[in-house]
This record gives C-alpha cells, structure tokens and sequence, in this order.
C-alpha cells in the first residue's frame, strides 16, 4: 500500500478460553486500511470477522500479534494515544435493537459524547451540532427527529442515529459490522449509500463487515476486501480484482451461492467452483489438519491441504491480491510461464 496505512493489523490472533477448550476465533490475521478507503471482511457466520473488527476497534485485546494506529502500536502502554486512537475509531453494531439506550432521546444520545469530550459549550451549540449530523445522515428537518426516543423510530431511522452519534467525535475510521442486520435488503443499500457519500465527503475510513459477498461489492468496490474462513484470511486484494477473477476454491463458492439478482455476478456463478460436499463449517474446536477448508474443497490435493497450513501469498510479485491456497498459486505461476516465454521468445 503506497500511503502509510490508518490501521495495521499485523498477525493478530484471538484465542478464547471456554468451558469446552480453547477457541482459536482469529488466527494470524494482517490487514492494512488506509486513510479514506473502504476494506470489507466477509465470511460465513462463525468465520472471526466481528472478533476481527473488535480487535480493530480496541474492544477486544488481541492474544496475539499487534494493532497500529497512525504507526503507532495502539496496546503499546501509551494511555494518551490508546485514547485517542479510541475516539477516532468508532464501532456501529448493525442491530438497531441492541444499538441505542432506550430512554435517551436521540438529542441526549448525540449530545453526550460531544459533552464528554467537551466539544460545544452549551446546550445551544450541542443543539446545532446534533442537528448537523442528523442533516449529514439524511434523517430532516432533524427537529423532527432530536426530540424522539429509539423505540418512536424505525429501524432504518434508529440505524442512521448510530451512524450519527459514531460521527460526534470526527473519527477517522468507521467500523460498520453488518453480521447480524436485521434490516431488509432496500433499507440496508439505502444505509449503505449513505455511508458511501459519507466516506467521499469527510474522507473517513470504513471498516465494513459483512456475510453478504453482494454487499460487500458494491460498498466496497473502489476498495479492499479479505474474505475469512474459520479465523483466518483465504484471499485479500482490491474487491474488484478479488469478485472479478476469485482464486481461493472458498471466495468461489461463497460467489457461487449469491442468488441472482445481479446479472453480472451471475455469470460468474456458471465458472465458479462448488463446495465438495455440503458439510456444515468445522467447529473452530477441533479443526481439521493442515489447510482448515480442505475437507470442503473441491480440488484439494492430498498430502499437501491436509498437512501444511496455507499462507496469503501474492499472486506475482507487483499484485496487491493476495491467495492463501499453494495449489491455486502453483497454477497461476505456470499459467504466467508461458506468456513470459512468448514475450521473449524463449518458448
Ligand atoms: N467472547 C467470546 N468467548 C468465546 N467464544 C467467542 C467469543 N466471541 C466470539 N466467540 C467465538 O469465536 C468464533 C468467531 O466469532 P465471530 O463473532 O468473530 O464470527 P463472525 O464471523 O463475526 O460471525 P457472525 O457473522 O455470526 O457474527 C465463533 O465460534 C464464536 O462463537
């Protein structure tokens, strides 16, 4: 990545302790997100990608590995910065259920955090501000809105007041975790455009996180995306690279079961891959040996998936899109051999 990133994730692993055993939620993740730009994680349900974007926020200490912020190593003991990393890192849980206190108004909800840190003076000016962001989150004219309370709104409306308290403190990076929405699919695009315009207009970062590969296609088409199976990272590259031409037999068959509508993904469908068989996803406490999606993999090799654990491994040296399968890059490497060989006529 040319610019210094906002956030780096470098190796971070999260491992939980159950009354079951260990719980390997996040293992050996790297990520970068700079400044402005939009990177997407998707993954079936199960797959770390909240465990992830908690991590990414400061909600959760990795057990492992290390978070940057600006460059500097967010759980490095600096109290100072480890604020103000987290003030300009702001979560929006996308269950606008559980998001918002009940027996605030959405006023009172906006108006706290910019209290606490002090930025507006009185009432008045909290009043203005609040108004602002209500503007900037399309919920006008906001006088119709800063005196409600959560359950006077819909769901759609109580997801834009998050959006808008997330917006208090001018962070720099958003996290949207989409997992568990539980707003219809019109509603959520709406929101999404939304948080397409915002990302443009303030140039804040977005950290979206999503089970849905459609989604996350078209929120983050000018930007990244790591597709996540069982705690890991299986491919990483810019989203129209990875949804255009994807590698890793996983990203395949997560494509292959988006039902239609979309002409183009469809097409798609007809070339991409298939689960081998249709077992449920392996319980993150007994995985399988080696490459943890080779028992589902269409096209694993045995003696190999079933004993090394994969590495995301760039697909030639000047690519940013990033595979995790030794089999696919051993393919593309010879694909590449003769074209290299045609050009200087050595074939
Ligand atoms: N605090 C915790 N204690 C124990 N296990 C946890 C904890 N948080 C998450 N897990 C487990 O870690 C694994 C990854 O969970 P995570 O919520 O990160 O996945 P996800 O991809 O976001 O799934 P979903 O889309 O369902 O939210 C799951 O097996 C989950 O049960």
């Amino acid at each position: 990545m040319a610019s210094e990133p906002l956030l780096s994730l470098e190796s971070v692993s999260q491992v939980f302790t159950s009354r079951r055993g260990e719980i390997p939620a996040v293992r050996d993740v790297s990520l970068d997100l700079a400044a402005g730009t939009v990177l997407c994680l998707v993954g079936e349900s199960g797959s770390g990608k909240t465990t992830t974007a908690r991590i990414a926020a400061g909600l959760n200490r990795p057990t492992g590995g290390t978070v940057r912020f600006a460059g500097r190593d967010v759980w490095g003991g600096d109290r100072t910065a480890f604020r103000e990393f987290r003030r300009s890192v702001q979560y929006v849980h996308q269950d606008p259920y559980a998001s918002l206190n009940p027996i605030r108004t959405v006023f009172a909800t906006l108006a706290g955090p910019m209290r606490r840190h002090r930025l507006v003076a009185n009432r008045d000016e909290a009043w203005q501000k609040a108004s602002e962001l209500l503007e900037r989150v399309d919920l006008t004219p906001p006088e119709n809105f800063l005196t409600k309370y959560p359950h006077q709104l819909s769901g759609g409306q109580r997801q834009r007041v998050a959006v808008a308290r997330a917006l208090t403190l001018g962070p720099k990076l958003i996290i949207a975790d989409e997992s568990t929405s539980m707003l219809d699919v019109s509603i959520r695009i709406s929101l999404l455009a939304m948080l397409s315009r915002l990302s443009t207009d303030l140039g804040v970062a977005f950290l979206f996180i999503t089970h849905d590969l459609a989604l996350a296609k078209y929120f983050g088409r000018d930007g990244d995306i790591a597709v996540m199976y069982l705690g890991r990272v299986v491919e990483y590259g810019p989203t129209r690279e990875v949804i255009g031409t994807p590698r890793h037999p996983y990203t395949r068959a997560l494509l292959a079961a988006i039902p239609e509508p979309d002409p183009e993904l469809n097409a798609r469908k007809r070339s991409a891959g298939s689960l081998l068989r249709s077992m449920d996803t392996p319980s993150l406490l007994r995985l399988p040996t080696g490459c943890t999606f080779h028992p589902r993999c269409p096209s694993w090799v045995e003696g190999e998936c079933d004993v090394s654990v994969p590495r995301l491994e760039a697909l030639d040296a000047d690519a940013r899109h990033e595979v995790a399968c030794p089999p696919v890059l051993r393919q593309e490497a010879d694909a590449a051999v003769p074209a290299l060989s045609e050009q200087d006529g050595t074939g």
